[in-house]
C-alpha cells in the first residue's frame, strides 16, 4: 500500500512561494492500476515526482508498506521499488543506450536487452550501442526509458504521460507492455490525457489546481469525465458558438 497523507507542495515561482500540491490524500494498493487525469498545470506530474521524491513536500507523509519514506532520497526511493518513467526523459551524451540499461538493470545479461528493445518496439542492432543523446527523437528516448522501468523490480510505477511523442501505431504495444509488467504485487500509476489509457485503468483520479478533484472506479469516473467536459465545454462556449452548435444538433 502506497500512503499519500495530507501531503502539501510548495515551489518558488519568482515573486515568492506558490502552493503546488494541497491536502493529498491518498490510499494506492497493490495490484490495481490508477490512472491520473486533468487539465494542464493541474499537478499530476508533480505529485509523481513528489512520491520519486524528486521534488520534497512541505507538509505531509509518503508511506509505502508501513514505512515512511518521507524523508527519504530519490535513491533510496527506487531501492524501496518506486520507478518514475519522465514525461520528458532526460538524455545522457557519453552513454550508449546499452549502458543506460546496465545502469537499470545490474546483473540483466545482454540477450535480455535485445528482447526488452524489441519489445518496445525498437530493433536492438541499431539502437543497443547508439549514443542516449539529443540524435533520439523524443518517441525513441520514451521508448529506452520504459525499457528501463521493465527491467527493474518494481514495487509502485509511475508513467508519466506514456503516450506523448508516441505515435498512434505504436502506442497500442507500449500500453500493452505496461499492463503486462502491472501484476498483483506492483502499483501501477500512469498519468494521461489518453482515453484509451483510462479505458484499462481500475480506478481515476482527477487533479486540478493541485488538489484531487475526485476519485473512483473507472466506469463512474468515465461517465463523471464525460459529463464534467461536456458541462466545461458549453460554459466556456461564446454566445455565437452556442447557437452554432444548437444549430449544428438540430
Ligand atoms: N519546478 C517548478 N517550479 C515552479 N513551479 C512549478 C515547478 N514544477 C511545476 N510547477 C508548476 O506547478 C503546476 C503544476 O505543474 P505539473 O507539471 O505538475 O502539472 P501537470 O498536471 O502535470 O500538467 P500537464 O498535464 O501539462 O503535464 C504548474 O502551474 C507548473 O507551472
Amino acid at each position: 500500500m502506497l500512503k499519500i497523507q495530507s501531503l502539501y507542495l510548495e515551489m518558488p515561482n519568482g515573486t515568492g512561494n506558490v502552493e503546488i500540491l494541497k491536502n493529498i490524500n491518498l490510499n494506492l494498493e497493490k495490484g490495481k492500476f490508477y490512472a491520473i487525469t486533468g487539465p494542464n498545470g493541474g499537478g499530476k506530474t508533480s505529485l509523481a515526482k513528489t512520491i520519486m521524491g524528486i521534488y520534497r513536500n512541505t507538509k505531509g507523509s509518503v508511506i509505502l508498506d508501513e514505512e515512511d519514506i518521507t524523508y527519504y532520497s530519490i535513491t533510496d526511493r527506487a531501492n524501496k521499488g518506486i520507478s518514475y518513467a519522465f514525461q520528458y526523459p532526460a538524455r545522457f551524451k557519453g552513454l550508449t543506450v546499452s549502458d543506460i540499461l546496465k545502469v537499470a538493470a545490474k546483473d540483466a545479461g545482454h540477450k535480455d536487452f535485445k528482447k526488452l528493445l524489441k519489445a518496445v518496439g525498437l530493433c536492438p542492432e541499431e539502437y543497443l550501442e547508439r549514443q542516449c543523446d539529443s540524435s533520439l527523437s523524443g518517441g525513441e528516448i520514451k521508448r529506452i526509458e520504459l525499457a528501463t522501468v521493465l527491467l527493474k523490480p518494481s514495487k509502485v510505477v509511475i508513467y508519466d504521460e506514456p503516450e506523448a511523442g508516441v505515435d498512434l501505431w505504436s502506442f497500442e504495444g507500449i500500453l500493452r507492455l505496461i499492463k503486462d509488467h502491472h501484476s498483483k504485487d506492483i502499483i501501477t500509476i500512469v498519468i494521461t490525457h489518453h482515453e484509451r489509457v483510462l479505458s484499462i485503468a481500475d480506478e481515476i483520479i482527477l487533479m486540478s489546481d493541485g488538489e484531487i478533484k475526485e476519485m473512483g472506479q473507472r466506469d463512474k469516473m468515465l461517465d463523471l469525465l464525460k459529463y464534467k467536459f461536456r458541462c466545461d465545454f458549453w460554459q466556456n462556449c461564446e454566445e455565437g458558438e452556442k447557437d452554432d452548435i444548437r444549430c449544428f444538433r438540430s
